[in-house]
């Protein structure tokens, strides 16, 4: 038997980390969640992980220096990259959205957000012209602040509009974790990822994910 094929995947580090880990180890990956240290990427068997920012996934995946990964569709998007992107695996569903002080009235003269092309294009599709300033985290701050009229940034449960007097007005994007692949490592290590990707899929379509909660 001829041994698998070494390949990198770029893997974010905060939530998305341990599901993804997880869910690639169940996939058929010789791999575990590694212990807390400063490493920064880990040999297992055949894999090496990357850890990296967020934002940094597709980067690492569109340059082949990892040959797959997984990250957000909102970071995704935002990064105006064209990678192929073969699954939605179906965790960390969260919105975009459009989010004022509740009652606000007036026009959006400057906006705030982590997200500053996908508010570009928000803005332009609704025909609005405002400032665009980008910050780096607690974005609903710049509204309660004055910084900004608006902002643009994700919601989940809704919690932290509830407790910073916010509400959501529109949703501009609908985002969960996604697998990114390079194309050329498609085509090279064909053998060892048309047969993760497959795997994944089963484990990460809408019925699987319900059956595992439910334990039925
Ligand atoms: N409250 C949330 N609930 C579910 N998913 C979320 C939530 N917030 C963010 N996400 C999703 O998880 C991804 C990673 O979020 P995380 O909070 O780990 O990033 P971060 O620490 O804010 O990023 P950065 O690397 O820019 O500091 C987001 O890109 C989004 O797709
Ligand atoms: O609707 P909710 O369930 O309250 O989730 C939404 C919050 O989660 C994310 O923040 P995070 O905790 O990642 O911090 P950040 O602002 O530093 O990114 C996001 O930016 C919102 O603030």
């Amino acid at each position: 038997m001829t041994s698998p094929t070494p390949i990198t995947l770029a893997l974010p580090k905060g939530r998305i980390f341990e599901e993804s880990v997880a869910l690639l180890a169940q996939a058929g990956l010789p791999i575990t969640l590694p212990e807390k240290s400063r490493a920064l990427q880990w040999q297992m068997g055949h894999v090496t992980l990357l850890e990296l920012r967020n934002q940094d996934v597709p980067v690492y995946v569109d340059l082949g220096i990892a040959d797959a990964g997984i990250v957000g569709k909102d970071v995704l998007a935002e990064s105006g990259r064209a990678i192929y992107e073969p699954l939605d695996l179906n965790f960390s569903h969260c919105r975009l959205s459009l989010i004022r002080e509740v009652g606000a009235t007036g026009p959006v003269q400057r906006v705030a957000s982590k997200y500053p092309r996908l508010t570009a294009a928000y803005l332009l599709e609704r025909g609005l012209s405002a400032e665009i300033v980008k910050l780096s985290g607690n974005i609903e701050l710049a509204c309660l602040t004055g910084l900004s009229d608006a902002v643009v940034d994700l919601v989940q449960t809704g919690s932290t509009l509830r407790a910073n007097h916010l509400e959501e007005l529109e949703v501009i994007l609908r985002s969960s974790a996604r697998l990114v692949v390079n194309r050329t490592s498609l085509k090279l290590k064909r053998q060892e990822l048309r047969p993760l990707i497959e795997r994944l899929r089963d484990l990460t379509a809408p019925a699987a994910r319900t059956d595992a909660r439910t334990g039925d």
